[in-house]
């Protein structure tokens, strides 16, 4: 480990009721990748992306941004989540979704950001009024709009046709050139060819480190 990884977990182990759905998890991340979390469903994917959003604590162990315990870091322009649902206000039309991180700072928000995700000709129009891949790709843009230091993505795929897969993965790309520590968790393979860092789980527990 460095002092210029962003993201820490160490030692960690995870419990539900009896069963340890994390165990044992050590990994150190730095600014500007694409780490990607890959492994069966309920192999503990979704887990580790909420203990690094500090929804939760682990049950032993630690996880930390940039040296913070995850638990203590309340900034969506350090840590932004993209849960697999994308929880959207369905009144708020889609622009004012995607954009509220930002204007809730008084920010612009980038105004190539609903065009990079395929989303202008929808920005006027109601969450509750679009398609669950159309829901998705703003909950992306909303998790991009501060470009946040460490983006979490769960299954940022899942409800995308290829075309729009495309769209997905420039923005992808985009945010780690601009300095943001993605982090995704897929089964997705086009994500997976793309990776820096492959991190495979199974079962709880994480098979290889990343490389220094
Ligand atoms: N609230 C809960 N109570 C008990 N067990 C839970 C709870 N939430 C998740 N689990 C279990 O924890 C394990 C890991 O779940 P998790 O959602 O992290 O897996 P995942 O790899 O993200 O799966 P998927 O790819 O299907 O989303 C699973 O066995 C799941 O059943």
């Amino acid at each position: 480990m460095t002092t210029a990884d962003l993201v820490r977990l160490e030692a960690v182990t995870h419990q539900r009721g009896p069963t340890a759905v994390l165990s044992e998890v050590s990994l150190a991340l730095p600014p500007a990748r694409l780490a990607v979390l890959a492994g069966r469903s309920g192999s503990g994917k979704s887990t580790l992306l909420h203990l690094v959003a500090g929804i939760m604590a682990p049950t032993r162990g630690e996880v930390t941004v940039a040296d913070k315990a995850a638990t203590t870091v309340h900034d969506w322009g350090q840590v932004a989540l993209l849960p697999q649902r994308p929880a959207l206000t369905p009144e708020l039309t889609v622009a004012e979704n995607a954009h509220l991180p930002a204007r809730l700072r008084g920010r612009d928000p980038d105004p190539e950001l609903l065009t990079r995700l395929g989303l202008d000709a929808l920005a006027a129009r109601p969450a509750h009024d679009t398609s669950l891949g159309e829901q998705q790709r703003t909950a992306l843009a909303r998790t991009l709009v501060l470009n946040p230091a460490v983006a979490l993505l769960d299954e940022p795929t899942a409800h995308q046709d290829d075309e729009h897969v495309a769209l997905v993965l420039s923005a992808l790309t985009a945010a780690v050139a601009a300095g943001t520590l993605v982090l995704v968790a897929t089964h997705d393979q086009r994500i997976i060819d793309l990776a820096d860092d492959l991190l495979p789980l199974r079962s709880g527990r994480l098979l290889e480190q990343p490389a220094p």
